[in-house]
């Protein structure tokens, strides 16, 4: 059973390799002319027909369903997305999120940004619930305690943008004070090259960042911070 999975991901690897690069135009246009417009499952389950087929930079099922478990049971309030693309994993926080769960999420290329914020309509979610930042993550990072109002904290960061941006990201949102004790921080790609040195960060400091679990690259650590020694 192994055997014929490896072969059916080499298969599909190579029939995506045929169709070219990703394009935010192509996955905008599939998800909106083929799900059913204000049901989130179709537009999640269209996002996975075209992953099947074309290459995508979306998160996947695989690790949609890690972000799924780590959400539900976080059940955060205010969520930060750095790297919204489409909307793909975007949609899947809003859906678990409840009556006062927020979503702000950041995309640094304009055209992006209006073509994921209509994916997130699309599903059927509604402003207030969500806010798009169409600005770079150090942009947004900086002006996040104005956006935050009254609440002044996250409760989880999705990290899922550039590697090379992390750890200046996190050293930032550390500096503003808005990571809550316990806030969740879930980081992909973190084990490629230019994640290192956030990776050396969080690993210098066990006693302000606990390592939970990893899938395939995507790391979820907790923050822990309760004194000054961060
Ligand atoms: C891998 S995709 C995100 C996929 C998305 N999380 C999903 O699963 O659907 C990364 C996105 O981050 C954006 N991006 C890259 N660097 C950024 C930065 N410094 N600030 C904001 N967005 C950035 C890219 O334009 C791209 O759309």
């Amino acid at each position: 059973a192994e055997l014929l999975a490896f072969c059916r991901q080499l298969f599909t690897q190579a029939v995506k390799l045929t169709r070219g690069t990703v394009s935010i135009n192509k996955t905008h246009a599939f998800v909106f002319s083929n799900c059913t417009h204000g049901q989130v499952d179709s537009v999640l389950e269209t996002f996975h027909l075209y992953d099947l087929t074309y290459p995508s930079l979306c998160i996947g099922q695989v690790k949609g369903e890690f972000l799924d478990e780590v959400v539900s049971r976080a059940t955060p309030q205010w969520v930060l997305e750095l790297g919204m693309h489409c909307g793909y994993s975007s949609v899947r926080i809003l859906r678990l999120l409840g009556p006062a769960g927020r979503l702000l999420t950041v995309e640094q290329d304009p055209e992006t940004a209006d073509k994921g914020e209509e994916i997130i309509l699309v599903a059927g979610f509604k402003h207030p619930q969500f806010q798009v930042l169409a600005c770079p993550s150090a942009e947004a990072v900086t002006g996040i305690q104005a956006r935050l109002g009254v609440a002044q904290h996250l409760d989880m960061v999705l990290m899922d943008h550039d590697t090379g941006q992390y750890l200046t990201d996190l050293l930032a949102l550390e500096r503003c004070g808005v990571l809550t004790p316990g806030c969740v921080l879930l980081v992909n790609h973190v084990f490629c090259l230019k994640g290192r040195p956030f990776l050396e960060h969080i690993q210098a400091r066990p006693q302000c960042y606990a390592q939970c679990r990893q899938l395939q690259g995507m790391m979820e650590l907790t923050w822990n911070r309760a004194s000054d020694v961060c």
